[in-house]
């Protein structure tokens, strides 16, 4: 795993969206995994300003949701694929088929999950997963206790990732879904390239057992370890509570061909 201690958000959205850049250089039609919340957003505008600036092609780009919520009616702007139309899909200009999600408004969910991990493996996989955490470990929304082996399935919400999310819906806990649909942790490791962002100092133990705790259940994101390719980038704030932040910092600052991720 390596670990990149950058400056701010700002910098860590820059650091990524240059990784994703050199990937659609090598392989224009790559696929990539894309997480929702605050976190990622950088990541995307940056990104999006490298297209405009005519510095990368993502026109061949193929984008592949983490997760999703259950029951929320279709359109709804926080669903998790509008959120993802809107913040990647749109402003990057791709065709509405180079996209794909889990259904939440499926009837049978366990058949649109089942389809969903099948889909992603017809695809050929994904190339390069951005992941987020949340406060409790997660990642997309496999919360504590997750298997690591997991595949997509649905998922019921912890009340703290309730009350995090809470500020998507009018700050009501009483409109954030109980039920979500999201890739599980063995899927996840599925991707060829793992890349976690996280900044804020609410993040800080989350990152601090994810990196340096054991790997367990408890702590989803702690899979990461499990995984040859996994880069987790995060600001001086969230990694406020790692031991090793100076061998970190001294090992990217060393790195021989140090740009890029
Ligand atoms: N399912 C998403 C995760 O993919 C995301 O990583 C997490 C943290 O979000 P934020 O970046 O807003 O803190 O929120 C949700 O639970």
């Amino acid at each position: 795993m390596e670990v990149v201690i950058v400056k701010d958000a700002k910098a860590g959205g820059e650091l990524i969206a240059d990784g994703i850049a050199d990937l659609l250089r090598r392989k224009p039609d790559a696929l990539l995994g894309v997480a929702t919340g605050s976190t990622p957003i950088p990541i995307y505008d940056a990104l999006t300003a490298q297209v405009r600036a005519g510095s990368v092609d993502a026109s061949r780009a193929r984008i592949a949701q983490l997760d999703e919520y259950v029951g929320l009616p279709a359109g709804h702007p926080e669903s998790y694929r509008s959120t993802v139309l809107r913040q990647v899909v749109e402003p990057l200009g791709l065709p509405a088929d180079h996209f794909m999600g889990p259904d939440g408004s499926a009837e049978d969910v366990q058949a649109a999950c089942e389809a969903y991990d099948k889909a992603l493996v017809d695809a050929g996989g994904v190339d390069l997963q951005i992941l987020g955490i949340g406060t409790d470990g997660h990642i997309g929304f496999n919360e504590p206790c997750s298997s690591l082996a997991s595949r997509t399935r649905i998922k019921t919400l912890t009340e703290q990732t309730r009350v995090d999310n809470a500020r998507f819906f009018d700050d009501d806990i009483d409109q954030v879904p109980h039920h979500v649909i999201t890739q599980g942790i063995g899927t996840i490791l599925e991707a060829r390239h793992l890349v976690l962002l996280a900044t804020g100092e609410g993040k800080a133990e989350a990152v601090a057992q994810t990196v340096e705790g054991p790997v367990a259940a408890l702590v989803p994101a702690s899979a990461l370890q499990l995984h040859p390719h996994a880069t987790v980038v995060v600001d001086e704030a969230a990694a406020s509570k790692l031991k090793l932040a100076d061998y970190f910092r001294h090992t990217y600052a060393s790195k021989p061909s140090w740009q890029g991720i």
